[in-house]
């Protein structure tokens, strides 16, 4: 288990982390998931050792080690850019960390040669032990860093945008395999990602970081279905976000009441695509015209003109499109399933559309 408790961490006057606490269960995978520059490998560097925050503490299996050095944390990296040695085979790259251990606690030979071998397997790998880092794709590169940590038996993995620089094709196949050899370790694990599917996907529990500051921490599932802020409603997945008033617990959407038991002010109504149901023209109803239809694999996206400037982004089965019957330029009618409004920055209340 790992904590790190009200760590907050500056450059000169930058405030890089502001009072971030953190509780990493045994065992658990979890995903730092966040713009760029919110903090998630500074936050990273912390866990690791390689930086010492300003103010705060950090926990390592109970025991405070907020000024242990980063090689006595029990602790394996991976980063995207920490390349390999060169000049070492890949056998002798995962050896590494053992081969350098000083006197008794330096394994033999052997045993170091049967570690290595059984990391090659566990990676997939064991046909180019002999082969240079030159010689390897970037995702068997990325495996050999992945082993060459592993080869020490971390109590902790921390990997930082692991499969940042990898195409996305082998960025998929890397992030199931990673999911499945974490299941068989039982490791406990942080990655920094920048991408919401990947922690979505990868992820027990995902850690929604801005501005130095962690807005919501929960499961993948819980994360998408019930974000906890603005901030993390429009980084999770698509969104409209629709300017609105509320008064006297109603606000209007496409020129139709909304009953929403949230206090008066000016507020932002959230409607995930999906939750926009687009039905033929039904006189007296709020409608949109097509400007754009995406077929996106088993959905399609359909971008529509609103009325007054307005524009909406809604997604239908390839099912329901094909009922739908329509073109560019048509008009359709549409009904909202799902609204949540914040008034400021209080939310979010649950709209009832009637
Ligand atoms: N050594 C440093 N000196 C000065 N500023 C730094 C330093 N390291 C990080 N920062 C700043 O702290 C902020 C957080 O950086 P950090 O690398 O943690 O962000 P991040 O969320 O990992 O971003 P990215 O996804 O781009 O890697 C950034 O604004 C960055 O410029």
């Amino acid at each position: 288990m790992i904590e790190v408790r009200n760590i907050t961490k500056t450059f000169g006057v930058f405030r890089a982390l502001d009072d971030v606490s953190l509780l990493v269960p045994k065992g658990k995978l979890v995903a730092l998931l966040g713009p760029s520059g919110s903090g998630k490998t500074t936050l990273l560097r912390i866990l690791a050792g390689l930086d010492a925050p300003d103010h705060g503490t950090v926990i390592l299996d109970g025991v405070e080690a907020t000024e242990r050095k980063a090689r006595d944390r029990g602790i394996g990296f991976v980063f995207q850019h920490y390349a390999l040695f060169r000049h070492m085979t890949v056998a002798d790259n995962i050896a590494f960390g053992l081969t350098v251990r000083k006197g008794k606690d330096r394994p033999p030979r052997a045993e170091i040669d049967r570690r290595v071998a059984a990391l090659l397997d566990l990676v997939q790998l064991s046909g180019l032990a002999g082969r240079y880092p030159t010689q390897l794709s970037g995702g068997q590169r990325q495996r050999v860093a992945l082993a060459r940590a592993l080869a020490v038996e971390p109590r902790l993995l921390l990997l930082d945008e692991p499969f940042g620089a990898l195409d996305a094709q082998v960025r998929k196949e890397l992030r199931r395999w990673l999911r499945r050899l974490h299941d068989e370790l039982g490791l406990t694990g942080v990655f920094v990602t920048h991408d919401q599917e990947e922690a979505l996907e990868v992820a027990d529990e995902v850690v929604v970081m801005n501005k130095g500051r962690i807005e919501q921490i929960g499961s993948p599932a819980a994360i998408y279905d019930s974000p906890a802020t603005p901030f993390v409603f429009s980084f999770l997945g698509h969104v409209n976000a629709l300017s609105c008033y509320v008064k006297d617990g109603a606000t209007t959407l496409f020129g139709r009441t909304v009953g929403v038991s949230a206090p008066d002010g000016a507020a932002i109504a959230f409607i995930r695509p999906h939750d926009i149901v687009l039905v033929p023209p039904v006189p007296g109803q709020p409608y949109g015209v097509v400007r754009q239809i995406s077929v996106l694999g088993p959905v399609v996206r359909i971008d529509l003109d609103l009325p007054g400037d307005a524009s909406i982004e809604t997604e239908l089965s390839r099912d329901a499109f094909s009922q739908l019957v329509i073109d560019r330029g048509a008009t359709v009618s549409l009904t909202l399933r799902r609204v949540r409004v914040f008034v400021g920055t209080s939310g979010p209340w649950e709209g009832e559309t009637g």
